[in-house]
């Protein structure tokens, strides 16, 4: 029998969501900008409004003045393109990780391998707080459901990303957002959990969670309909084309769901290169402009300075320290020729 101890774990008390959106309120006048553009967004997954969705900014937040920074320059040209594309800012505060890795803001606001989740979360909710007053809908991916608690308010658009649709957990936490979730297809390439997740996120169930003073609860959720497809590719295997969008919306079609889909125009789609992106998008664009209307967003990774770096010194400002990111040029060149 093994009877080496485990290693030790720390524990440090985190104030509660409520003492945190108390500390940081919501003011009255951005709860409605938010209700607005979850609306807005609700509007294009449902064809009703035939603007194209972009949910556009950084693979991950390391700098929150960097992000601002990219966040005052989108905000502009979100104006610029109303009429044609309703832009989304990804505002990622967490990561998930294929193994291990830098996990976020959130968890790690230093970098340092220390993590200090009281910071992450008090510097993740100013920072959405400070783009939200930009005026821009916020999109993040919701990757602990406790995390959500204390942020979701900020935020217009949800994904559950490739690692984590087929997560119960995930798909009942989808189904209490008051927000569109976009349910990434799976590592391997294939939508069929992404469709089964909108089927169970579409649903109510009894989840054990905990409330927003942080005391476990048993909560009702109202099932969520506003959910929809994210092809991403997977294994090496595209899914972006005309022949993948079509045997994705049949499914969706034949399932009785929503089938509007999102094209993620980086991770597999892309190959990790973020260059691939610009090629992608104008395929997307493409197939729309042929006819399909099931295509109703694309998602771009993209940050100030192209490409990625290694976190490991003195760091260039603005480039992700995560994924590789298309350029501010390119992005801004690129959704003005999209719409
Ligand atoms: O979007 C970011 C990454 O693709 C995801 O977090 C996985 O990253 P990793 O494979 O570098 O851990
Ligand atoms: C991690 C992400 O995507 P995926 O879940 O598709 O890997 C992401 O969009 O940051």
């Amino acid at each position: 029998m093994d009877t080496t101890e485990p290693a030790s774990t720390a524990s440090r008390a985190l104030p509660t969501p409520a003492q945190l959106r108390e500390s940081q309120p919501r003011p009255a006048a951005l709860a409605e900008q938010i209700e607005g553009h979850r609306r807005a967004i609700r509007r294009i997954l449902t064809g009703e409004d035939d603007r194209l969705l972009i949910v556009v900014g950084p693979c991950s937040v390391h700098d929150e003045v960097a992000a601002l920074e990219y966040g005052e320059r989108l905000a502009t040209l979100a104006d610029q393109v109303s009429d044609r594309c309703l832009l989304v800012m990804r505002a990622y505060l967490e990561k998930p990780r294929t193994t291990v890795g830098w996990k976020g803001l959130l968890y790690d606001p230093e970098r340092n391998g220390e993590g200090d989740l009281e910071q992450g979360l008090i510097r993740s909710r100013r920072l959405l707080l400070n783009l939200a007053e930009l005026g821009l809908p916020l999109a993040t991916e919701a990757l602990n459901p406790i995390a959500a608690d204390y942020l979701g308010d900020l935020v217009s658009w949800t994904a559950i990303g490739a690692r984590t649709t087929e997560s119960q957990i995930h798909r009942e936490m989808a189904s209490q957002m008051p927000m569109p979730v976009g349910f990434k297809n799976g590592t391997d390439g294939t939508h069929g959990m992404a469709l089964n997740a909108m089927k169970s996120a579409a649903g109510s169930h009894h989840r054990l969670a905990t409330d927003e003073h942080g005391r476990p609860a048993m909560l009702r959720t109202p099932g969520n309909p506003d959910t929809h497809l994210v092809l991403r590719g997977g294994r090496g295997i595209t899914n972006y084309d005309a022949d993948s969008v079509a045997a994705a919306t049949a499914q969706l079609r034949e399932s009785g769901l929503n089938p509007a889909v999102m094209v993620d125009c980086s991770h597999d789609n892309a190959c990790k290169d973020h260059e691939r992106q610009a090629l992608i998008a104008r395929d997307v664009m493409a197939q729309r402009q042929a006819g399909n209307r099931d295509l109703v967003g694309l998602m771009l990774e993209s940050f100030l300075v192209p490409g990625k770096q290694k976190d490991d010194g003195e760091l260039t400002y603005g480039q992700s320290i995560t994924d590789p990111c298309l350029g501010w040029e390119a992005t801004e060149a690129l959704i003005r020729e999209l719409g």
